[in-house]
């Protein structure tokens, strides 16, 4: 399952995101814990069921829409000086590195200091947040660099290594692959024993920007300043204004009968009588969902993950013809895959042994023979034919 970070210095609204973006409606879950530790959570991302398209029901949705899990961390513990240990720092930095996205939530309306102390709205500055975390990362990657890096730029040297390579296996626990540490190495341009404190923090920096994703929460934005929202948006960055604590809001009402409302639905309906204070604060959300298209909570996992990293969904099926497992259910399986991926690659992902016997697979929406070559696209629904 896609591990996604939840960052942000202290009082951002993280515990409230997570706690928003995990809590859901068991039609909607399949997994009906979704708190698996205290700071690991299921949440979900939405997307269209393929099974309106065929014109057929899956009972999987809702509404026609999809929820897929991804895992999602709280990752605590950002403070300025996070990479020297500060705080959490390490454990912080630590947990970040099993991520393969993050989502930094920073406070838009500008009411907490870059510790986390609550001082007037607009009185700090978001855009310091944002690279701050930036700047935190880099730092923590280029003394990781540091410490080893006489020895690698000496092994690289004397043994003759590919040094793309060899990189990427020195620092296997950060999660690299080969192509980032090659792209990284071409920016600087020099050969590895020739790198400057200097050139190691570029190196650092462009590492950091294609291994860690992220979409910027611009959260609180329903009590920021629209200057500051404005200013969060012109960034070089993708910025969604969220308001975690209104998601939070709806999904609990949804979830106690009050409302229908969808994660990621741009409104919603009220089923139950409410009192003047209850009221008060829909018609705040609503108005806010107007202007905004929503609490923007969904729309930041969904855009880290479709957008950002590149996922695609697939539906795995046996039957090419009835669009079922074994057992008859229809459209049991929606898979994240990387846009890109094979179908023989998608074989191995839902077993070795399939993956090691495939044989060949079926488009079941053209009803054609696809190669192991096949690249999946967006809501293809394939079988595949293995000797097992
Ligand atoms: N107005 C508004 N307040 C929010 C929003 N999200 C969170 N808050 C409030 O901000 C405060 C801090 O939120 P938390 O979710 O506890 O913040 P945190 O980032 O998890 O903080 P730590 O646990 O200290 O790391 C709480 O009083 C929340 O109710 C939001 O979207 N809008």
């Amino acid at each position: 399952m896609i591990e996604i970070g939840l960052a942000g210095k202290p009082n951002a609204g993280k515990s409230t995101f997570f706690k928003s973006a995990t809590l859901i409606d068991v039609a909607i879950a399949n997994y009906p814990f979704t708190t698996i530790e205290p700071n690991v959570g299921i949440a979900y991302v939405r997307t269209r069921c393929v099974c309106r398209e065929l014109g057929i029901e899956c009972g999987k949705c809702v509404d026609g829409w999809r929820f897929i899990p991804v895992k999602l961390i709280d990752v605590a513990g950002l403070v300025p000086g996070a990479h020297e240990g500060r705080g959490l720092g390490n454990e912080f930095l630590d947990n970040l590195r099993q991520a393969e996205g993050i989502i930094h939530v920073v406070d838009a309306s500008g009411s907490t200091d870059e510790e986390g102390n609550e001082v007037g709205v607009g009185e700090h500055d978001p855009v310091e947040d944002v690279k701050f975390l930036r700047e935190e990362l880099d730092m923590w990657l280029f003394g990781i660099l540091k410490r080893n890096w006489n020895k690698i730029a000496r092994r690289i040297h004397l043994e003759r290594r590919d040094p793309a390579k060899f990189i990427t296996e020195q620092l296997a626990g950060l999660g690299f692959e080969e192509w980032m540490v090659k792209q990284a190495l071409k920016v600087v341009g020099k050969g590895v024993h020739e790198f400057s404190d200097e050139d190691l923090k570029v190196f650092a920096q462009e590492l950091r920007k294609v291994r860690m994703k992220m979409v910027i929460a611009a959260n609180k934005a329903d009590k920021a300043p629209d200057e500051l929202i404005k200013r969060l948006l012109s960034l070089d960055e993708i910025v969604i204004p969220t308001s975690a604590y209104y998601e939070l809001a709806l999904r609990l009402a949804s979830k106690n009968g009050y409302i229908k409302y969808l994660p990621g639905d741009e409104d919603f309906e009220i089923l139950k009588p409410l009192n003047e204070k209850q009221k008060k604060l829909l018609d705040e959300i609503r108005a806010f969902m107007k202007k905004y298209g929503g609490t923007g909570v969904q729309k930041a996992i969904n855009t880290l993950v479709f957008d950002v990293l590149n996922y695609i969904v697939v539906y795995p099926v046996e039957d090419e013809n009835k669009f079922t497992d074994s057992k008859g259910n229809v459209l049991p399986d929606a898979f994240l895959v990387k846009k890109g991926t094979t179908v023989r690659e998608l074989a191995y992902k839902i077993h070795t042994e399939i993956g090691e016997s495939f044989i060949y697979a079926i488009d079941a929406k053209r009803k054609v023979r696809i190669g192991e070559d096949y690249e999946l696209k967006h809501n293809d629904v394939v079988k595949i034919v293995s000797a097992k």
